[in-house]
């Protein structure tokens, strides 16, 4: 059944290259999937077909949405990433993969995953708070995966290191339902972003 057409026509998922131990990541992986089908909003993601990332791309293929997979050239084997789905956008390295992954979407949202997962969604926050971009960042808190790393922030915050209004760059829920509403409502704070900065963004089409 079709939702609501949402305010996103691309959203960026980063999250694990491994599935997690519990079935309830895959359940919100493939639920996220079908929030994305019944928006009608495209994936741009990681490339690959294993764990999370394996996943949430061939649901939301399947469910007939385009699906961008960014993937460095290195990694485009099916030994690392399988066989992927939708169109395969091979890149030079890392740094190319985010940004083209960041420019292609208009949102971003992460699942659990690893280092490679928090490596990308700390960096999207980081240019959300440089004022880089002002597309919403979402985090899919399943079953408390990341309650750890909010308290840290939080922390952060009671330590003067992050600011109260830098913090609010992260929109997080426990179900992708009621993740994509937050997102839908997200009004970015632009008082926390520099101002004046003008990026001479070469690689980051923003
Ligand atoms: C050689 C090797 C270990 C390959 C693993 N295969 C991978 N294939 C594609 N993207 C990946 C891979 N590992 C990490 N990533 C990137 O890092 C994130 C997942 O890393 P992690 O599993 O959370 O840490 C993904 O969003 C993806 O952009």
């Amino acid at each position: 059944m079709r939702q609501q057409a949402s305010r996103f026509k691309r959203m960026c998922v980063f999250c694990g290259s491994s599935q997690g131990n519990k079935s309830s990541y895959h359940d919100a992986a493939i639920d996220l999937a079908n929030q994305l089908v019944g928006g009608g909003i495209d994936l741009v993601y990681g490339g690959g077909s294993i764990g999370l990332m394996g996943l949430v791309s061939q649901a939301v293929y399947h469910g007939g949405r385009h699906v961008i997979g960014v993937i460095p050239k290195t990694l485009m084997t099916p030994e690392i990433v399988g066989e992927m789905v939708g169109e395969v956008r091979p890149v030079g390295d890392m740094h190319q993969r985010k940004a083209q992954m960041a420019s292609l979407s208009d949102a971003f949202i992460a699942l659990p995953g690893g280092y490679g997962t928090l490596e990308e969604l700390l960096e999207v926050i980081t240019w959300a708070q440089l004022g880089i971009h002002h597309k919403p960042v979402g985090l899919l808190n399943v079953e408390g995966y990341y309650d750890s790393l909010l308290t840290f922030i939080d922390q952060a915050v009671e330590e003067g290191f992050i600011s109260p209004a830098a913090r609010r760059i992260i929109v997080s829920a426990p179900t992708a339902h009621q993740l994509m509403e937050k997102l839908e409502e997200y009004v970015p704070y632009y008082e926390m972003v520099a101002s004046g900065l003008d990026w001479e963004t070469d690689r980051l089409d923003f």
